[in-house]
């Protein structure tokens, strides 16, 4: 699968753990940035950059990683037709794949260990849509909205 990353200074050890994680489990991963750590650096640019990947690239995922990735999760929900999800534990990183196929998973490096935030990464990428009606209706109606 491929994987489109990115992650301000908060996440940049993260990112860089996830990426040799993701490509030595088979993964095309794109790393978005940063490419360097810089204390001073911002989440939107590099987040909104893959963002934007996932959804050139049908079937690709994406990951953002923040100190709490809140904001993460927010500049990767402003482009259009992506669902980007906050994990902070193993049922919302599967939930968001089964109930709200989110395509990008925003992930806090602060909150967990490069163990636990891994295994969320993880049970994201393992879990499918469950494609229930209820739940297609629902995220229709967000896709709706996003296009007025
Ligand atoms: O999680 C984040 C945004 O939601 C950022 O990583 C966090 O705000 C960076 O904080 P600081 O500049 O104090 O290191």
């Amino acid at each position: 699968m491929r994987i489109h990353i990115a992650a301000d200074h908060a996440g940049f050890d993260l990112k860089t753990a996830l990426v040799s994680h993701l490509r030595e489990s088979g993964h095309d991963v794109v790393d978005h940035g940063a490419d360097t750590y810089d204390a001073e650096d911002d989440y939107p640019g590099v987040c909104i950059a893959a963002a934007e990947a996932v959804v050139a690239d049908a079937g690709s995922l994406g990951i953002v990683i923040g100190g709490s990735g809140n904001g993460e999760q927010i500049a990767a929900n402003k482009v259009r037709g992506v669902r980007a999800a906050l994990a902070w534990n193993r049922e919302t990183a599967t939930l968001a794949r089964q109930h709200n196929d989110a395509n990008v998973v925003a992930i806090g490096a602060r909150q967990h260990t490069t163990e636990e935030a891994i295994a969320l990464v993880e049970a994201f990428l393992g879990e499918a849509f469950s494609g229930d009606e209820r739940h297609q209706r629902r995220i229709d109606q967000v896709a709706e909205y996003e296009m007025r």
